[in-house]
């Protein structure tokens, strides 16, 4: 069957998006030890939303936006003229202030996590599964297994004010905390 006129919309909406998050990482690296492309990340975020069957645009944009503002010199406002203030704003919320030192940063997270929207809750459980996966699968560069311990523990406290959005993604979740033996 032909695409329709929408579907091609859709396409290169998501394209803009893939590409505008490719520019602004291109620099940065994972720290595994294969030390594998930044924009794996955001791509693989998005990627689990749709396991997830997340079909919300907005969403699935701002997953692969979503680490765009944190960790490179895109601005909130370059986001609202790109892709509007819907995504800008899903962006916004799962946004850490680099400027607080990093366990204020931390327990934000856990704090802001609760109120937060549903399509930040639905980002943020994407990026935690896809970080938790990473940890399960090889240790960051650098990283003691005490790190490695204490962050599954903290983002079970993040992932706990997210819950009752996804079942997929909270049951992959799930498995990885039964594995870790952290307590859900
Ligand atoms: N597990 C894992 N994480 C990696 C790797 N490379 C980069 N990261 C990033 O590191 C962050 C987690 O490391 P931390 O030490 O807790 O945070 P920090 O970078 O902000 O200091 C995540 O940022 P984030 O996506 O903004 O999420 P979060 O800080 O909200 O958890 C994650 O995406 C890797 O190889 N494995
Ligand atoms: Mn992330």
């Amino acid at each position: 069957m032909e695409n329709g006129a929408d579907d091609g919309a859709v396409l290169a909406t998501l394209i803009k998006c893939v590409n505008f998050a490719a520019v602004k990482h291109k620099d940065q690296r994972r720290k595994d030890p294969e030390q594998t492309p930044y924009i794996n990340h955001p791509i693989g975020v998005a990627n689990l939303l749709v396991e997830g069957e997340v079909k919300d645009m907005a969403v699935l944009q701002a997953a692969i936006l979503h680490d765009t503002v944190e960790d490179t010199d895109t601005t909130n406002e370059e986001l609202v003229m790109e892709f509007g203030t819907k995504v800008a704003g899903i962006v916004a919320e799962v946004t850490d202030n680099k400027n607080l030192d990093k366990q204020e940063r931390k327990r934000l997270q856990i704090v802001k996590a609760a109120s937060a929207s549903k399509e930040a809750k639905l980002v943020k459980l994407g990026d935690k599964l896809y970080n938790l996966r990473d940890l399960d699968r090889t240790t960051p560069h650098g990283w003691t297994q005490e790190r490695v311990v204490e962050y599954f523990h903290w983002a079970a406290e993040v992932v706990a004010g997210c819950r009752g959005n996804n079942e997929f993604l909270e049951r992959e979740l799930d498995k990885l905390f039964v594995k870790w033996k952290v307590d859900i």
